[in-house]
């Protein structure tokens, strides 16, 4: 018998931290806008499936980088592989971003969902549309059209059209600023299923409680630069960066 709250993904089972199905291996990454240095030097490996939080202040980065993970922007110094290979479209098939304004057609909700279900192109994207709908209760929003959805409504099915794509990596980009406490709740119980299905999710919040109910590691950034990933619960209890000390302590780092 299937465990109802995991999404059909494909899957490991029994394994408490699989490898990822896409895994990351970043080296020296840089990106340069208008002579000014946004990321610099970064290092980072993400080979394992675990929920993973991008944390840091203002201006830190962190959607650059997510943006540079998912080739929306190009590096302007290092390299980023996933499997061991530059970004191409075949790996950028495998991967989904939910922006924090949600991009959706000028259609009805169930028009956004079935065009992802079309690029599938497989009978259980249709169950898995089913599922989505139910979970992110989207089912009472279907014939509306998207762009007049309120932002948490928006966000929902932001969420589940990018899930219809069964990614081996979801990026999000603080996906629950401004939604109320019913619609955080329904993305975070929706990113654990997906993530016990066998999805990487990497999630950029400042939310510090949806950072520690969700994160399992967390990577800090500060000033463009990585100064620390650590195990959740090191980096809550003890982190070990002074600048991630900092930011936890509510104090404005400069
Ligand atoms: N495409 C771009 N071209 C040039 N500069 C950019 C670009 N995108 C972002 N920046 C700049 O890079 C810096 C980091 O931006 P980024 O949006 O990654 O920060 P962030 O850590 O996500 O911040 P926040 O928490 O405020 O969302 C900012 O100074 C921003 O103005």
């Amino acid at each position: 018998m299937p465990d109802p709250r995991v999404l059909p993904f494909p899957t490991s089972p029994g394994e408490a931290r699989p490898a990822a199905r896409l895994p990351l291996t970043v080296r020296g990454l840089g990106f340069v806008a208008d002579g000014t240095r946004i990321l610099d030097g970064i290092d980072l490996d993400l080979t394992d499936n675990r929920l993973t939080v991008i944390m840091g202040p203002n201006g830190a980065g962190k959607s650059v980088l997510l943006k540079l993970l998912h080739g929306l922007l190009p590096p302007s110094a290092g390299r980023i592989l996933w499997g061991g290979r530059e970004l191409d479209r075949h790996t950028r098939q495998r991967q989904a971003m939910v922006f924090q304004k949600p991009v959706l057609f000028r259609r009805s909700v169930r028009a956004n969902l079935q065009f992802a279900v079309n690029l599938k192109k497989s009978p259980e994207a249709t169950d898995l549309l089913s599922i989505l709908m139910d979970d992110l209760h989207l089912n009472d929003l279907a014939d509306r059209p998207a762009r007049l959805l309120s932002g948490g409504e928006q966000q929902r099915l932001a969420l589940a059209r990018a899930l219809l794509l069964t990614p081996d990596i979801l990026f999000l980009d603080e996906p629950c600023a401004n939604l109320d406490p019913a619609s955080v709740l329904l993305i975070e119980e929706t990113l654990h299923k997906a993530r016990a299905g066998g999805t990487k999710v990497l999630l950029v919040t400042h939310d510090l409680h949806q950072a520690r109910r969700l994160a399992e590691d967390v990577v800090f950034l500060h000033r463009g630069r990585l100064t620390e990933h650590s195990d959740a619960d090191s980096y809550f209890d003890a982190p070990a960066s002074p600048e991630a000390r900092a930011y936890l302590a509510g104090q404005i780092l400069l």
